[in-house]
């Protein structure tokens, strides 16, 4: 039989990430969501044929594994009213909640359980998500494939051994589609004033995007390579690339990736206090 997922919290990671399973071929039957409010729930029941509860802790009873998807200022609280059942059942825990360390998720659910810690992004709702997992010293070599093969239906699984590097990953792929949006927002808005309809600017932005990361991928050369292509000596691409550098796109990312690290650790800070 199938294991059983249960998703605590429906809401938009969950729901790119339970859009992607099914897309992929992951039986609807083998997977529950909880919400306490059964309107989040019904187009999840109805769209895609999953089961719903609004009972968190009768869902996690019958779980192999179960995904933690609350925003963490609440998952104290959430955790807390899943400790009986998470002890009596013991399943798999798998957090895609920022900051949140395994050690603080495991106090929280009243003692020593397998958790893996995922930072996953919303492109998995399309299959086309990026995930870094981390895996506590409860987690045996089954669990490790099972929340593999669980990410894996909805993209790119890259573990990393040491917790910390979570705050990178968030950095570099959790947080980072909101970058690229902002990038689409700022194309769309300069390739309007330079006489184009919104749409169109909209759709040859975001087609260059796709293809650019499509190409970096089929590719063996470094992007850096792949960017001098582009650029003909004295050519368009070239001045641009001079404006983005003389901007400070480069210090821009890197501090706003920083910051994005270092809010990670905040939050841990912040929340898992007792
Ligand atoms: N969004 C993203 O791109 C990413 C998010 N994450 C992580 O995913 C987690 C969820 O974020 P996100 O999906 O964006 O947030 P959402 O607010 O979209 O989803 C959280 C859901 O949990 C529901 N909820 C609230 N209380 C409970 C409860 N007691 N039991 C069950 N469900 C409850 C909320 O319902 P209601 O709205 O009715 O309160 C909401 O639907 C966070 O921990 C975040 O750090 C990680 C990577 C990327
Ligand atoms: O903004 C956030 O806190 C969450 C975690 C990574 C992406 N979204």
């Amino acid at each position: 039989m199938a294991s059983q997922v249960t998703f605590i919290g429906a809401g938009n990671m969950a729901g790119a990430i339970i859009g992607g399973m099914i897309e992929s071929g992951f039986a609807a039957d083998a997977i529950t969501a909880t919400s306490p409010d059964d309107a989040v729930l019904a187009p999840l029941r109805e769209r895609l044929g999953i089961h719903t509860a609004t009972d968190n802790a009768a869902a996690v009873a019958e779980a192999d594994v179960v995904v933690l998807a609350v925003k963490p200022q609440i998952m104290r609280q959430v955790c807390e009213g899943l400790r009986d059942a998470a002890q009596a059942r013991r399943p798999l825990i798998v957090s895609v909640a920022a900051g949140l360390p395994a050690e603080t998720l495991e106090r929280w659910l009243g003692g020593e359980l397998p958790v893996v810690r995922c930072m996953p992004n919303t492109p998995s709702l399309v299959g086309a998500g990026a995930a870094g997992l981390y895996a506590n010293a409860r987690v045996d070599e089954a669990q490790r494939r099972l929340a593999t093969e669980l990410m894996e239906a909805v993209g790119l699984v890259e573990w990393v051994d040491d917790e910390a590097l979570l705050e990178a990953v968030t950095a570099v792929s959790g947080s980072a589609p909101a970058y690229f949006f902002l990038m689409f927002e700022a194309m769309e808005e300069a390739g309007v004033r330079l006489g184009l309809p919104a749409d169109t600017a909209r759709r040859l932005a975001m087609q260059t995007a796709f293809g650019a990361a499509k190409m970096a991928m089929a590719s063996d050369k470094p992007p850096a390579e792949l960017k001098r292509n582009v650029m003909s000596p004295g050519g368009t691409t070239e001045r641009a690339i001079e404006h983005l550098e003389q901007a400070g796109l480069r210090t821009a990312l890197a501090e706003a990736m920083e910051a994005c690290a270092a809010r990670a650790r905040e939050m841990a800070d912040e929340l898992g206090r007792d």
